[in-house]
């Protein structure tokens, strides 16, 4: 699936994006006024081919669930059965990504991609367990190739699903704890960056554990010596399950020519996986929200993205991208709705 999603995916249309650059010169408003809700929107129309284009709704968003090998080594405080808790916490609509996403009218779909124990059979939960938990990335591969294949899979179906049950706009989430940790490693990875600048204090990690931390993404780097060019293997060395179905729903995204709005540094270590599969799928991607998280940083100058929130955010499940939501439907509305000085009769200055 994977081979055929890439070669769908094309580069935004100049023409629509052209058309969206004048269409807002032309708008009544001081050109220039809206700040980046301008680009914004010229992206969208280059997205969608079209301008204006659709308005980027319903919104929905996909809660990737996994487990991680390195959890054992001690980088996060949390105890690993809170990635199966949070998960049935999901289920009953009852955690932080539930509640905004109730806000801006967003439907929520939780895949258990990874997690370490076996969840209680539930309608809504989509189970698609690649393997229960990674392996240690400080010791051996986080996963073989060919579940990092499986994985990008479940990414792609799931985001086709999502579409095809008339989703306008997909939006990113994760929950798997320690997952912070192969994040910061992908990050690094991707970009060359120092891990000593990637990574961060997660959940809440006091200084003794981010420094130990630090040294096991250091000490995976130089154990698997992963390689920018070969996405695939850098995603088993240091990867996890969330991460790369992240990269497959952002790269289906892009084939279908929806945009995905991309969450916290989980996403974005995905987004940097997925961009080096495809650069094209660049064009789907918005920026949610600058998470604290360093490597958030890192991996958004490296896309060259600037993010649409920045609010000190440092949660994941999604909860910063679907605050993005009606901020990236408002710079489509602008587009589709606002008097020209011509139509409305203002005079120009
Ligand atoms: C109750 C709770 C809810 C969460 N929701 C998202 N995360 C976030 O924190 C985890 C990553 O941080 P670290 O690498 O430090 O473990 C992930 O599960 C992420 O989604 C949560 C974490 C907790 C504890
Ligand atoms: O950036 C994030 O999304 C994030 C940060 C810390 C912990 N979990 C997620």
């Amino acid at each position: 699936m994977l081979d055929q999603t890439i070669g769908q995916i094309r580069p935004l249309d100049g023409a629509a994006m052209a058309a969206a650059r004048d269409r807002q010169a032309r708008l009544t408003k001081p050109p220039g006024s809206l700040g980046a809700l301008e680009e914004l929107s010229v992206r969208l129309a280059g997205l969608a081919g079209a301008c204006p284009p659709p308005l980027p709704e319903p919104a929905a968003v996909a809660v990737f669930a996994g487990d991680h090998g390195v959890h054992a080594q001690g980088v996060s405080p949390w105890p690993q059965e809170v990635t199966a808790q949070m998960v049935a916490n999901f289920l009953s609509g009852g955690a932080v990504v539930n509640a905004l996403a109730r806000q801006v009218g967003a439907t929520v779909t939780v895949i258990d991609v990874g997690v370490a124990a076996t969840l209680d059979p539930n309608p809504a939960l989509v189970i698609a367990k690649v393997r229960p938990g990674t392996r240690d990335l400080t010791v051996e591969p986080a996963l073989t190739r060919t579940e990092v294949l499986a994985a990008l899979d479940v990414g792609i179906t799931t985001a086709g699903r999502l579409i095809d049950g008339g989703a306008g706009v997909l939006v990113t989430g994760d929950m798997g704890i320690a997952n912070t940790t192969p994040a910061a490693a992908l990050i690094a990875a991707f970009t060359g960056a120092d891990p000593a600048t990637v990574t961060g204090r997660g959940t809440g990690i006091d200084d003794e554990t981010l420094a130990r931390k630090t040294k096991l993404v250091a000490t995976a780097l130089a154990v698997h010596r992963p390689d920018s060019a070969d996405p695939v293997g850098v995603l088993a060395a240091v990867g996890g399950c969330e991460h790369a179905a992240l990269a497959g729903f952002m790269l289906a995204a892009a084939a279908r020519r929806v945009p995905v709005i991309v969450d916290g540094v989980i996403a974005l270590s995905a987004a940097l996986a997925a961009v080096a599969l495809c650069p094209d799928a660049l064009g789907a991607l918005v920026a949610g929200h600058r998470s604290v998280e360093p490597g958030a940083s890192v991996a958004l100058a490296h896309l060259g993205l600037e993010p649409v929130l920045s609010l000190g955010m440092r949660l994941g499940e999604g909860t910063g991208a679907l605050l993005a939501v009606p901020v990236v439907a408002g710079a489509v509305r602008v587009l589709q709705e606002v008097a020209t000085f011509d139509s409305a009769g203002v005079t120009e200055k």
